[in-house]
């Protein structure tokens, strides 16, 4: 919607038929965005070479389970020098791969020149055109501005950033975060417990980042702290609606099936529980959730385990500051 705006031509592929007729015919996606009407712009089709031939920038904005798959379909009829962009936010899920590097394999561009849009943007507010700031990442400055002058416009406001490490693990982890905001309000606990996860949720995020090479100063943009804010506040957010489900007892698999659309934070957390592993990075939060949905621990218990944990300080590198002789040994 953003880029018919913007006066680009746009063509939204999709697998299904009678979306496709949806869009084209009545000019609305009901399913997806009840009472938006789509600009005349924007078309539909599900035949995949008549959506990408002639395309200057490529939108790839399905799941991150289905990335790969999607971007197969995609890669023989793209253009040599068209933008790819990607808006996933997740894994894949058996190699623990980011979404850039899943397609620039598939697409055999460098990953360079592979962009990532990302930021606090529910698309329900996007298309009643609300302020949305963004940030657009990629390790080509080139690559990224030429994303900028595609999306942004009055309300939508896009930045450039070149980690695309940082953007890519902070979009994903914030939806772990999001289903522990939902499953701590759906338990009735109040701000203190959400402010908690959040801040603390940061703090697992930077962690992991940073073991993968992200610059810790992208956490606390828009892609960080930016996205889980509206994540782990909003009602819009797929991922605080499955956590607060789950809290009333719901079991995963119904929760999904009542959802009806993608909940990224659910497969992201065994991700990022194998991530945890292999970089050697404590992510109590996350180990917590993988316990609730994968290992049927109840959700109680996974609250008493967080707030029982071994004391520790705020942060090692702030508590360097202290001098070696008045620390004390560390607590159980
Ligand atoms: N919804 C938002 O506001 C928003 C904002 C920013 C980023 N994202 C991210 O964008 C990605 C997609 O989210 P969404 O909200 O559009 O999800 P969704 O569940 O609402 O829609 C996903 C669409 O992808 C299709 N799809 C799923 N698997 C497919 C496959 N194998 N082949 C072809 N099509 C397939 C589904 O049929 C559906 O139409 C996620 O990673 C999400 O985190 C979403
Ligand atoms: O609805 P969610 O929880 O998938 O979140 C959507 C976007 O990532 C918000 O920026």
């Amino acid at each position: 919607v953003v880029l018919a705006e913007n006066g680009c031509s746009v063509t939204m592929w999709s697998r299904n038929d009678g979306q496709v007729s949806e869009i084209n015919e009545d000019r609305t996606n009901g399913r997806y965005l009840p009472g938006t009407t789509l600009p005349e712009r924007l078309a539909a089709t599900t035949d995949m070479e008549a959506a990408v031939r002639e395309a200057e920038l490529i939108l790839f904005a399905a799941p991150s389970s289905a990335m790969r798959e999607v971007a197969a379909q995609a890669a023989r009829y793209i253009k040599k020098d068209a933008l790819c962009v990607h808006a996933a936010k997740g894994f894949e899920q058996v190699t623990l791969k980011r979404m850039s590097s899943v397609l620039a394999e598939e697409l055999q561009r460098p990953e360079e020149e592979i962009v990532v849009i990302s930021g606090p943007s529910h698309a329900e507010e996007v298309v009643r055109r609300c302020p949305t700031t963004v940030v657009v990442a990629a390790q080509s400055q080139q690559a990224a501005e030429k994303a900028q002058d595609f999306f942004i416009n009055n309300y939508f406001r896009v930045y450039t950033n070149p980690d695309v490490i940082g953007v890519e693990v902070a979009a994903a982890i914030k939806n772990i975060i999001a289903l522990g905001a939902g499953l701590s309000d759906g338990l009735g606990f109040g701000d203190n417990a959400k402010a908690a996860l959040l801040t603390r949720g940061l703090a697992e995020i930077g962690r992991l980042g940073s073991a993968m090479g992200a610059n810790m100063l992208t956490f606390a943009g828009l892609a960080g702290v930016g996205d889980l804010i509206v994540t782990c506040t909003s009602s819009h957010s797929r991922n605080w609606r499955a956590g607060s489900m789950l809290a009333k007892g719901m079991a995963l698999e119904d929760v999904l099936h009542q959802m009806g659309m993608v909940v990224e934070g659910v497969r992201t957390t065994q991700a990022a529980h194998a991530l945890a592993k292999h970089y050697d990075v404590q992510m109590p939060i996350t180990e917590q959730l993988h316990a609730v949905l994968f290992e049927g621990k109840p959700p109680k218990n996974a609250v008493e385990n967080l707030m029982g944990r071994g004391r520790t300080h705020e942060s090692e590198e702030v508590a360097k500051d202290w001098s070696p002789h008045q620390s004390r040994p560390p607590h159980i």
